[in-house]
């Protein structure tokens, strides 16, 4: 049997769980729930977790923008956590990515943590040193597209896109247009993904 050019742009054990609309959605909510828990987005920052949490962010700040009028660039920020990884010594050694912090900082503001994947929680655990080292926000929360649960740390999220059971052996890629030219989830089995940066 011929391959398709479906089947040629994923590896074969690969299962799409979330579509390009159901992304949106997701991201629609969650920025629905960041205004309830912050009154409106007052004090709010939202701090993007290289590579794709980033991209992540600065979607929800056009969505807050559109429902709050407060504009994104004074809300949106992004966090490298790469410094501040435990796993350092052992991992191939990663670029570090700018941090950057939108105008009124983070002290006494809710800051919103945003990445794709919530896994282990060292991602998590690194960024929270990350953050104090750039002062001393009043609340710390945590949004991420997908939670796909064996957390190895006491870290949760506060607001998830999709909880997705998961094995071990899976990987789950987040692939967003910004960084990958189309917006999508994907299951794959790890042994798929050997040599990917996942
Ligand atoms: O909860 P954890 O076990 O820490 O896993 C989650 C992290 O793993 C992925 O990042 P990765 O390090 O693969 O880099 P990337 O963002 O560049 O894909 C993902 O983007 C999360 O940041
Ligand atoms: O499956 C996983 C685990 C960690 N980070 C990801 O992006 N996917």
């Amino acid at each position: 049997m011929s391959n398709t050019p479906a089947d040629a742009a994923q590896p074969s054990a690969a299962r799409e769980v979330l579509t390009a609309a159901e992304i949106d959605r997701a991201l629609t909510r969650i920025a629905h729930e960041i205004v309830e828990t912050t009154k409106g987005g007052q004090d709010l920052v939202l701090l993007g977790i290289p590579s794709r949490g980033v991209h992540l962010a600065a979607r929800l700040a056009e969505k807050l923008e559109a429902i709050t009028g407060r504009p994104a660039a004074e809300i949106l920020g992004s966090l490298d956590v790469t410094l501040y990884r435990d796993d350092l010594r052992h991992s191939a050694t990663r670029t570090p990515a700018p941090t950057l912090v939108p105008p009124a900082g983070v002290d006494a503001m809710t800051v919103v943590l945003v990445d794709d994947v919530l896994y282990s929680g060292r991602t998590i655990r690194a960024a929270l040193d990350a953050l104090n080292d750039l002062g001393r926000p009043g609340i710390v929360r945590l949004a991420v597209l997908v939670d796909r649960g064996h957390r190895e740390l006491p870290i949760r999220a506060d607001h998830v896109g999709k909880n997705l059971p998961t094995s071990k052996n899976e990987s789950v890629r987040v692939e967003l247009t910004e960084s990958d030219g189309a917006d999508r989830v994907l299951i794959t089995d790890r042994a798929e993904t050997k040599g990917s940066a996942l």
